[in-house]
């Protein structure tokens, strides 16, 4: 009870979208350890000064008023628009700032900001490219320069020159360092990402040549057996018809032998194109061998295949395929057409179909012999 409470006022401050959830834990923590200095520094400056004045209170409203800013431009989808809707480079310059005027207040304890300043760079590590990560330690440093120098010159009693001279250059050495290693980590995750994507390419190459005829386009043998078992699955769950049809094109052989093989390919790429074009979106085409195709219609009974059957056998015959040498070849092709009939296997479906096609060729080819 308590736990979904909670969840739910978790998801009050962080939303539900997962990207946003994780912007917003990050902006979070950064809300959380600006608190921690907040309070820190209004006891540093009760330690100090006795008790905190206005240029104090200034500042932590500046303090609480930019991260509560942050928060709610990422939290409302403002910051969507940007390229980084972290807003990572400008928390991180608010909370540089905010570190340079606390170091202005806190005299004595002013080396407690060096280890704040490294961890509010640690920020951009995850997400800041480097030319950002250098930009921002460049504008540290001459902030921190001109709250050093203006300090020493308007109180050189608790800011020595010469002590913040030493400060100065030891920031000068950490802030780069920092912004070198952030650098670093940008490479390796840009070098990740690249190799993420050339493994997503590679993947997509893989599933491409697994499944589709090299020569056609289109599926190959290999997945139309797994799409029709799918097809017999859902068939049997929701008592749907399905039809499959063997295509085999005419004297294919004559063609090969007439116009040579390199022709062939480019008959069987046409028949390919336009067998897939006649068919509704739903219906598919794949190579199934050689010069034969199969055609699976789904959810579909038997008139209706046959009409959709008989608009690709006419079409196949109506084209005139272009061989380059000025002399079109058109091609026929011969069909057995079945609907799968409940309780048998696919392979006694295939070959009802395989007997219809051989029944179409024995009757005298461009034709299509259909069965139950
Ligand atoms: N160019 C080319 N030819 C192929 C390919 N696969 C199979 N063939 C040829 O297809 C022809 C099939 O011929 P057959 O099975 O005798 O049948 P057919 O000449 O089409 O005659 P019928 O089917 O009886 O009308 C053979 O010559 C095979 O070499 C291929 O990928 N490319």
């Amino acid at each position: 009870m308590a736990k979904s409470h909670l969840r739910r006022l978790g998801d009050r401050w962080l939303g539900t979208e997962p990207a946003q959830r994780l912007r917003l834990r990050q902006t979070s923590l950064a809300m959380l350890l600006m608190a921690v200095s907040v309070v820190m520094l209004h006891h540093g400056v009760a330690l100090t000064q006795g008790k905190a004045g206005a240029l104090t209170w200034a500042w932590t409203v500046y303090a609480v008023g930019g991260m509560a800013l942050v928060y709610a431009a990422i939290r409302s989808g403002w910051s969507l628009r940007f390229a980084d809707p972290s807003l990572t480079t400008v928390q991180i310059a608010f909370a540089l700032s905010a570190a340079a005027l606390a170091y202005a207040q806190v005299g004595p304890l002013r080396g407690a900001v060096f280890p704040v300043l490294t961890l509010v760079q640690m920020f951009g590590m995850f997400q800041l490219r480097a030319r950002s990560a250098y930009g921002l330690a460049a504008y540290a440093l001459v902030l921190f320069g001109a709250v050093m120098a203006t300090m020493s010159w308007l109180r050189p009693e608790a800011y020595p020159a010469e002590f913040e001279r030493i400060h100065f250059l030891m920031l000068a050495c950490m802030l780069p360092a920092v912004a070198v290693l952030t650098a670093r980590l940008s490479r390796i995750r840009h070098r990740l990402a690249d190799q993420r994507q050339e493994l997503a390419r590679a993947l997509a190459q893989l599933h491409a040549i697994a499944t589709r005829d090299e020569l056609t386009g289109l599926p190959n043998r290999r997945q139309m057996q797994a799409l029709m078992d799918q097809e017999l699955l859902r068939s049997l769950r929701q008592g749907h018809d399905f039809c499959i049809a063997v295509l085999d094109l005419d004297h294919f052989k004559r063609i090969n032998d007439q116009h040579g093989h390199a022709a062939g390919d480019t008959v069987l790429r046409a028949f390919a194109q336009t067998g897939q074009a006649a068919l509704r979106a739903t219906d598919v085409i794949a190579r199934w061998g050689g010069e034969e195709f199969l055609v699976l219609l789904p959810d579909t009974a038997m008139p209706l295949a046959l009409v959709g059957m008989e608009r690709l056998r006419l079409q196949v015959a109506a084209q005139r395929i272009d061989m380059g040498s000025g002399m079109p070849v058109s091609v026929t092709v011969s069909i057995g057409l079945t609907g799968h009939r409940r309780g048998d296997t696919l392979a006694q479906t295939l070959e009802r179909a395989d007997q219809l096609l051989y029944q179409a060729k024995a009757e005298g080819r461009d034709r299509i012999c259909e069965g139950p």
